[in-house]
């Protein structure tokens, strides 16, 4: 058996599966050895090399999470809330690295996240990009130093196929920024502003989502004071930089104890 952890990726035919099916197979210190879609997908069965249109990589699609897992040391998930939920209870089982970049989570969903990582390793972020996860230090420090003469606006911009709103980074930054404020973020909480709405509530953080076209994924964090205005901007212009990232978290997992980690944890920011 080769010493290199075998990696399984839920959701394989997805914008971000197919990117990271081709990230584990051109790492040099992975191995591919799973590959899973919903039940019904087309996939299912496929050969995953084939059904990408490359070469075969022995590796069939299934949609049977427990035997994808069988022999896996980690599973790379980019899915649905439920999926995830759903999978968090099989790698928990199988002592797999469970890296979770899936978004859209509940309070209850994360509960669940909660229980399965007291007995293996899950890494989860709403953005597993390094420049992302900087920014979120960048967006404490700046709201720290500013006092609340400078409004908190969060606007996040995305592809038409997006199905949540406001994005997993747009609520890390928010986050973030409360936490340097000293806000409670429940109720700096502000989205989907329409009509009437009155003015600015202080010490709010407002959220603004755009859809459309191919966009990978765009925030600002808008400091909007009197006279001036300070944006911190990330733009993604790749997807394989998530998958990069979630690769850097399923290999830094291999050496942890079980528990519930950020990307902040694996970059050691
Ligand atoms: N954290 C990050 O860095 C980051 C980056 C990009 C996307 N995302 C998130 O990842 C998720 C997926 O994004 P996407 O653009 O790849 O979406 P997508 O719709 O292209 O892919 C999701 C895939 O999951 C599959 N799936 C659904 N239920 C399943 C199940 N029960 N078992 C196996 N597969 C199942 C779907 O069939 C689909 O192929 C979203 O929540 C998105 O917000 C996170
Ligand atoms: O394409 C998506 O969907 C993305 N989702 C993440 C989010 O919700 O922030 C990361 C960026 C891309």
């Amino acid at each position: 058996m080769s010493d290199t952890p075998g990696i399984v990726v839920m959701g394989a035919s997805g914008r971000m599966g197919q990117m990271l099916v081709r990230e584990v197979q051109a790492h040099p210190a992975m191995r591919l050895v799973g590959a899973v879609e919903r039940s019904g997908h087309d996939w299912v069965g496929k050969d995953i090399g084939i059904a990408m249109n490359g070469p075969a990589a022995g590796v069939y699609v299934t949609d049977d999470p427990l035997e994808a897992m069988a022999g896996a040391q980690g599973v790379i998930d980019f899915t649905t809330p439920q999926a995830t939920i759903e999978l968090s209870v099989i790698a928990a089982q199988a002592r797999a690295v469970h890296v979770i970049g899936t978004t859209g989570m509940t309070d209850e969903d994360l509960a669940k996240l909660d229980a399965a990582a007291r007995h293996a390793v899950i890494v989860r972020a709403g953005n597993m990009s390094l420049g992302v996860n900087l920014l979120t230090q960048l967006t404490k420090q700046v709201a720290a130093a500013l006092d609340e003469e400078f409004d908190i606006e969060i606007v996040e911009s995305h592809h038409r196929h997006k199905v949540d709103a406001p994005s997993g980074t747009a609520l890390m930054l928010g986050e973030a920024a409360a936490e340097g404020r000293g806000l409670d973020f429940r109720e700096a909480y502000v989205a989907a502003r329409d009509g009437i709405t009155g003015a600015r509530a202080p010490g709010s953080i407002g959220f603004s989502a755009i859809r459309g076209g191919d966009i990978i994924g765009e925030h600002d964090v808008i400091f909007a004071g009197a006279g001036e205005r300070i944006v911190l901007r990330h733009v993604a212009s790749d997807r394989a930089l998530f998958a990069r990232g979630a690769l850097k978290a399923v290999l830094w997992g291999q050496s942890q104890t079980p528990g519930h980690y950020s990307m902040l944890d694996v970059l050691g920011l």
